[in-house]
């Protein structure tokens, strides 16, 4: 049973790549593009507050990431702890049922995309053969930090009270739920130190999760992530887990995403999964995003074929990138040249 389970987890990224023709598209930033439709994020559940007020928006900003190209879809559960449930004067019972409901949603979008492909009986064509479009269901869980609501994931600072064992307390109720929910696969996001990587491999392994996972580390600079432990360590958290199928980076500025996939190459050779924010910075005391003049949508959308070139294999975007920044990569990884018209990452 257990080589059984292990062959099946490593196998499922693989042979889903291949079907989709060797690159995947994953969906972009889903809790800033909520907010782009009038959703209030500000507050302590961020994202998953939605899940409580505007489940039909959950639904929405998922249709349209799917109608833009999306083979990944990721639920609304970054942020949908039963610890932040409870304190909002949830049921531990209910708190657990939304966890399951952001997967649902998350199906249902997909069965409700589906269909209109059908009734539309317009095929998408992959690997040459005309075919459904391949499409999984990637489970949230984002981290310790991002469960305190102050932008902490872009710190990685929890103080010395906070133990492996005490952030393996924290996220197991949920993995196991997420795992159970029906998800293919728990992708584990915006990781800001290697303690709460460690945690999660731990967990994977005792709670013998059966659905596999991806890890996708935050950088500032590349080399690090925001606690200071490289990325490199990091990544070898990850690939030594046998549950674990693509590792990557998330949430990062697109210009470090390049060299980042050059250092992981060297440490593993699963997949490897980058889906970098609009490289604007995060004030997280307030809620909001600081304006810059950085780096524009074509910029991002111009890397995309670097970054294949440098070695991964999925492709997507996280805050303040929308359904434009999606379309336009997967027009790339189709071959299509990019639109020719200026999108900006959020209007
Ligand atoms: C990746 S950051 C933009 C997430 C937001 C944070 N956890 C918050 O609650 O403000
Ligand atoms: N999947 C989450 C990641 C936040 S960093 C989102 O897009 O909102
Ligand atoms: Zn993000």
């Amino acid at each position: 049973m257990g080589s059984f389970v292990k062959e099946e987890t490593s196998s499922l990224m693989t042979e889903f790549l291949e079907k989709c023709g060797g690159y995947a598209v994953v969906d972009g930033g889903f809790a800033t593009e909520l907010q782009r439709h009038g959703a209030d994020i500000n507050d302590p559940l961020w994202s998953a507050k939605c899940l409580i007020t505007s489940p039909h928006l959950v639904t929405k900003v998922h249709l349209d990431y799917l109608e833009s190209g999306a083979n990944i879809i990721i639920t609304a559960s970054y942020q949908a702890t039963i610890q932040g449930f409870v304190a909002k004067g949830l049921s531990v019972g209910e708190a657990e049922n939304l966890l399951r409901r952001s997967v649902e949603i998350t199906y249902e979008a997909r069965e409700i995309f589906y269909n209109r492909c059908t009734k539309g009986s317009w095929d998408f064509t992959y690997a040459g053969k005309a075919s459904r479009r391949p499409i999984l269901v990637a489970a949230s869980v984002g981290s310790y930090g991002a469960y305190l609501a102050d932008g902490s994931e872009y710190s990685g600072i929890y103080g010395d009270s906070v133990s492996k064992e005490t952030l393996k307390d924290f996220h197991r109720r949920r993995v196991q739920i997420l795992a159970n929910s029906g998800a293919d696969l728990i992708a584990f996001e915006t990781i800001p130190n290697k303690l709460e990587a460690e945690a999660y491999a731990d967990l994977l392994e005792e709670e013998n999760i059966n659905i596999p996972a991806w890890f996708s580390f935050t950088s500032k600079d590349g080399v690090t992530v925001p606690r200071g432990d490289s990325v490199v360590e990091c990544t070898k958290v990850a690939d030594s887990c046998t549950k674990v199928v693509a590792i990557g980076i998330n949430c990062t500025a697109p210009r470090y995403i390049h060299d980042v996939i050059i250092s992981l190459r060297q440490v593993t050779r699963k997949p490897i999964v980058v889906y970098p924010n609009s490289g604007e910075i995060y004030d997280g005391l307030n809620k909001k995003w600081i304006k810059s003049e950085g780096e524009s949508e074509e910029d991002f959308v111009s890397y995309v074929s670097k970054w294949r070139d440098a070695g991964a294999s999925l492709f997507g975007g996280c805050c303040r990138t929308t359904p434009n920044t999606i379309r336009a990569i997967a027009k790339v990884l189709s071959g299509e040249s990019p639109a020719t018209s200026k999108p900006k990452f959020w209007q």
